[in-house]
C-alpha cells in the first residue's frame, strides 16, 4: 500500500464528495438490510396462523400488506442510494483518475528528451492508461465495495447472531472459502487478461502497420504472405481469448455452488435447531437464506478487492518511478531572459549519454546577433547536434557555449526556447488543420500574419490550390503533404514568431533549386537582424551566409566564407563544382 499513498492527496482534495459517499453507501447498505428482517416476520405470521396463535385472516393480510410495503419501500429508496452511492464514489475516481492523468501527462513534458530515447512510446501510453486506469479501480470501486462489505457484514452479523448464534456461525463457514477462491480466480483472470492484451495490440500494431505500409505491400505484392502473418498472430490471439473465458466461465458457478452449499447449510441445520426447539420461529431461517445470498457477493468482492489493490499498487509503483524522475535539462533560473542571438560556441564536445557516440569535437565558432551562419559537411558529421545544443535540448560535456555572453544554462529555459524558431530534419506536423499548424508557433497569430509566413515559405500557392485552403486538415483523415510541402509548413512556422534565433536542419533538401532559391531570398527579408543558422548539403545555402563552416566526424574541418572557401581546396570547393556541373548537366 506505500505506493498507493501517492494518492492520498486526491482523496483529500476531494475529502467532502468521498465522505458524503462512504455515509450514502452505509444508508444504502441499512436500507438493503430491511428486507431479511421484514421477509422473516412475514413467515412469522403465516406460522402463527397456521398454529393457530393468530386465528384473524384479516390479521395476517394486514401484517403481510404492511411488510410488503415496507420492503418495496426500502428497496425503492436503497436503490436510490445505491445510485447516488456510484455517482459520488464512482465518480471521485474518475477525478482521480483526471487528474492522475494530468499529473503523469505534465512530468512526460517536463522530462528531457533523454527520457524518451530511454522509454519506448508503448510503455509511455500504458503508464497513462492502463496503469492510471488499474489505480482508478482502487481510489473507485475497491474502495465503495469496501465499505459496502464492511457495512453489510458488521450489520448482518450482528443481527443473525441476535436471533440465532450457532446457525450464524455454520452459515459463514463457506464465506472465507469462497473470499479465497474469488481471489485466487480474480488473479488468473488478471494475468490471463494481460496476455489477451499483449496479443492485442500485437494485433493492432501489425494491422496498423500493415495499413501505414500498404502501397509497400501491394507494390511488392506480398499480400499473402502479410495475410499468413496475420491469421498466425490472430490464431494465438484467440488462444489467449479461450484461455481466459475459461477461468471467467468459473466465476459464476462457483458462486451459484458456495451460496448453494450455505442455503442448505441453513436449511439443514436451521431445520434440524427448529425441531429440537433451539431456534423459535421458522421466520429465522427464511431470513437466514436471505441474509447468506446478500452476503455472498460482498464477500466474494472481498477477494476481488485485495486483487484489484494488489493490482493497483503495482500499476501505481510503475507510475510514482516516473513521477520521481526529474529532468536531466533543468531551468537553473526564473528570471526572465532577454535573448538577443548573439551566439559563441568554444572548443564545445559533446558525446550522446546513450549511444556514446562523440558527435562534437572541440566546435569553436561565434556568430553576432543578426548574422547568419551556414553549416555544411557529409551525413552524421554533427551539424544538427550543434543545433540540438543551441536548443539546449542537451548539455554539453566540455568547453562553453554563451548567448549574449551568458552561460546557455543560466538563461531562462523558456524564454531561451521561445526566442528559438527551430525548423526540423523531418517535419513534423499535426493532424490539424495547416493554419493551426503553423499557428502553433504564435498562439495569438491573425490570418494575415498565418499567409504572410506561408507567403515567405513559398507555401501560399499550394495552400491556395486547396479545396479548403488553410483549413485543410492534414494527416490521417486529411491530406497528406508532399515532403517539399511539409518542410516549407514548417519554415512558416518557424517564421511566424518572428523568433531572435533561427535554425533550419536541412529543410530544403525535398525542395527544388528554384523554390529553394526563392524561400532562401525570402528568408534573407524575414531574417533580417535575426541571428540564423542553415544546415545544408548545399552550397546555394551557404552562398550568403556571412559566416560558413564544414564538419566532419564532429569536427571543423573549414571555416569562412563562401568567397574564402570558394579560393581553397577542400570539401567546399569540392562540393561546389560537383554541384555547379550537376546543375549544368540538368
Ligand atoms: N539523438 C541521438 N542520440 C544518439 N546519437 C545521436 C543522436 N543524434 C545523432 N546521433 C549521432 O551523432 C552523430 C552526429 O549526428 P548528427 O545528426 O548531428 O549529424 P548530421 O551531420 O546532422 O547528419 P545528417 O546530415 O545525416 O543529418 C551521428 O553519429 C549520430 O549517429
Amino acid at each position: 500500500m506505500k505506493e498507493l499513498q501517492h494518492l492520498n492527496k486526491y482523496f483529500y482534495k476531494y475529502r467532502y464528495k468521498l465522505l458524503s459517499g462512504v455515509i450514502i453507501t452505509i444508508v444504502a447498505r441499512i436500507f438493503l438490510l430491511f428486507t431479511p428482517e421484514l421477509v422473516g416476520s412475514s413467515v412469522d405470521v403465516i406460522d402463527e396462523y397456521r398454529k393457530g396463535i393468530i386465528t384473524d385472516m384479516a390479521v395476517v393480510k394486514r401484517e403481510l400488506l404492511i411488510n410488503i410495503l415496507y420492503i418495496v419501500g426500502a428497496a425503492v429508496i436503497g436503490g436510490i442510494f445505491t445510485f447516488l452511492m456510484r455517482q459520488t464514489i464512482i465518480n471521485v475516481s474518475r477525478y482521480i483518475e483526471f487528474d492522475l492523468k494530468n499529473e503523469v501527462y505534465q512530468q512526460y513534458q517536463r522530462l528531457s528528451l533523454d527520457f524518451y530515447k530511454s522509454n519506448r512510446t508503448g510503455d509511455l501510453m500504458s503508464r497513462i492508461s492502463e496503469d492510471v486506469g488499474k489505480a482508478r479501480e482502487y481510489a473507485g470501486p475497491a474502495i465503495m465495495y469496501s465499505i459496502n462489505t464492511l457495512t453489510l457484514f458488521v450489520i448482518a452479523l450482528f443481527l443473525m447472531f441476535k436471533s440465532a448464534p450457532l446457525l450464524t456461525l455454520y452459515t459463514i463457514i463457506p464465506l472465507p472459502v469462497l473470499s479465497y477462491l474469488i481471489y485466487v480466480l480474480s488473479k488468473t483472470i488478471h494475468k490471463r487478461s494481460t496476455i489477451v492484451q499483449v496479443w492485442l495490440s500485437k494485433l493492432s500494431t501489425f494491422t496498423q502497420e500493415s495499413f501505414s505500409g500498404v502501397s509497400v505491400i501491394k507494390s511488392y505484392g506480398i499480400e499473402e504472405q502479410v495475410n499468413a502473418d496475420f491469421d498466425t498472430l490472430s490464431t494465438e490471439s484467440r488462444e489467449k481469448n479461450i484461455n481466459l473465458t475459461k477461468v471467467q466461465a468459473l466465476f459464476f458457478p462457483l458462486m451459484i455452488f458456495l451460496i448453494g452449499l450455505s442455503n442448505i447449510i441453513v436449511i439443514y441445520i436451521g431445520g434440524k435447531q427448529y425441531i429440537d426447539g433451539e431456534i423459535e420461529s421458522l421466520g429465522v431461517i427464511a431470513k437466514f437464506i436471505i441474509y447468506v445470498n446478500l452476503l455472498t457477493w460482498p464477500v466474494a468482492t472481498v477477494g476481488w478487492v485485495t486483487s484489484v489493490v494488489q493490482r493497483a499498487e503495482a500499476s501505481q509503483k510503475r507510475i510514482n518511478e516516473f513521477l520521481k524522475q526529474e529532468p536531466t535539462i533543468k531551468n537553473n533560473t526564473q528570471e526572465h531572459t532577454t535573448v538577443e542571438g548573439n551566439i559563441e560556441f568554444s572548443n564545445v564536445s559533446f558525446t550522446y549519454p546513450d549511444t556514446n557516440i562523440e558527435a562534437l569535437k572541440g566546435i569553436s565558432f561565434s556568430l553576432k546577433k543578426g548574422e547568419t551562419l551556414a553549416i555544411l559537411g557529409k551525413t552524421g558529421s554533427g551539424k544538427s547536434t550543434v543545433l540540438d545544443l543551441i536548443g539546449r535540448l542537451y548539455d554539453i560535456n566540455q568547453g562553453s557555449i554563451t548567448i549574449d555572453d551568458k552561460p546557455i544554462d543560466m538563461l531562462n529555459l523558456n524564454d531561451l526556447r521561445n526566442s528559438i524558431g527551430y525548423v526540423p530534419q523531418d517535419a513534423f506536423l499535426f493532424s490539424d488543420t495547416i493554419k493551426n499548424n503553423i499557428m502553433f508557433g504564435k498562439e495569438n497569430a491573425t490570418d494575415e500574419d498565418v499567409i504572410n509566413a506561408a507567403k515567405n515559405a513559398d507555401v501560399h500557392k499550394n495552400i491556395k490550390k486547396f479545396s479548403k485552403g488553410y483549413d485543410t486538415v492534414l494527416g490521417e483523415r486529411g491530406i497528406t503533404l508532399s515532403g517539399g510541402q511539409k518542410q516549407r509548413v514548417s519554415i512558416a512556422r518557424a517564421i511566424i514568431k518572428s523568433p531572435k534565433i533561427l535554425l533550419f536542419d536541412d529543410c530544403l533538401s525535398a525542395v527544388d533549386t528554384e523554390t529553394e532559391e526563392k524561400i532562401l531570398k525570402n528568408l534573407s527579408k524575414v531574417s533580417e537582424g535575426k541571428t540564423t543558422i542553415i544546415v545544408s548539403h548545399r552550397i546555394s545555402s551557404a552562398k550568403n551566409a556571412d559566416k560558413v563552416i564544414v564538419l566532419d566526424d564532429g569536427k571543423i574541418i573549414q571555416s569562412g566564407s563562401h568567397e574564402t572557401l570558394l579560393n581553397s581546396d577542400g570539401y567546399y570547393k569540392e562540393l561546389y563544382l560537383k554541384q555547379l556541373t550537376e546543375k549544368e548537366i540538368s
